[in-house]
């Protein structure tokens, strides 16, 4: 599969002088995680002002785990998000209520050798992007791949972010050009961190290279 044309989403982003350097190689996406579980968690290191600077070409994504609408939405007026990503047990009814309020969603769904597709049929409804990350201890940044055959069995119409310990290897491998259907997005984390939060400038521009050859 050609890497070329792929929108790449930064996650789990919250050093200000590093959220301005990744800024300048224009992913498409930046995901801030706040859910108090996570090692990037972002409240106490980004503010609404630093979000604000961000060039209009970078869609902020806030990323929830298992949290209430009512602070969902505060979190969105509070940093001008442009979309909600779900990485939690989310309900499709909250799904609902979310778009009903105007949120744009992506809902991670945690994939496994026993992972149906039929799982996202409630979801599509309401949801405009989906996601799929490896199962593990954690509710996101394992930092590990899942088997991508499984994604033969999706045949959901709505486009979807690949994401579970993506690294440049892994990424030009002959897996992953085998890869179907084609993903819409690549989610990129751990694979590509210093430290937890600290994203690595210098493999970041190997990648956007990579999406732009
Ligand atoms: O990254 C986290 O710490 C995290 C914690 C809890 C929920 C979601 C989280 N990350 C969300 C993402 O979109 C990650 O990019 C995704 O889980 C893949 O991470 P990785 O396997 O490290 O590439």
């Amino acid at each position: 599969m050609e890497m070329k044309d792929l929108k790449i989403k930064v996650c789990g982003m919250r050093d200000p002088e590093n959220i301005r350097q990744v800024a300048a190689l224009q992913p498409d996406y930046m995901g801030f995680i706040f859910y108090e579980g996570s090692k990037r968690y972002c409240e106490g290191y980004i503010t609404p002002e630093l979000l604000a600077e961000l060039p209009s070409g970078i869609q902020k994504v806030g990323v929830f785990v298992n949290e209430a609408t009512e602070v969902i939405r505060a979190t969105v007026e509070r940093y001008d998000l442009d979309l909600v990503q779900l990485h939690g047990r989310e309900t499709p009814g909250q799904c609902r209520e979310l778009k009903e309020a105007g949120i744009k969603l992506i809902k991670a769904f945690s994939v496994d050798d026993r992972f149906s597709f039929e799982n996202t049929l409630l979801y599509e409804r309401y949801c405009d992007y989906f996601l799929f990350d490896t199962r593990g201890n954690n509710y996101g940044g394992n930092g590990t791949a899942f088997d991508w055959e499984i994604l033969k069995g999706n045949f959901s119409p709505i486009p979807y972010f690949l994401s579970g310990g993506l690294n440049l290897d892994n990424l030009q491998s002959k897996e992953f050009e085998k890869l179907r259907p084609k993903p819409f997005a690549l989610d990129v984390n751990s694979g590509f961190e210093i430290e937890p939060g600290l994203k690595d400038v210098e493999k970041l521009k190997r990648l956007m290279a990579l999406v732009k050859s």
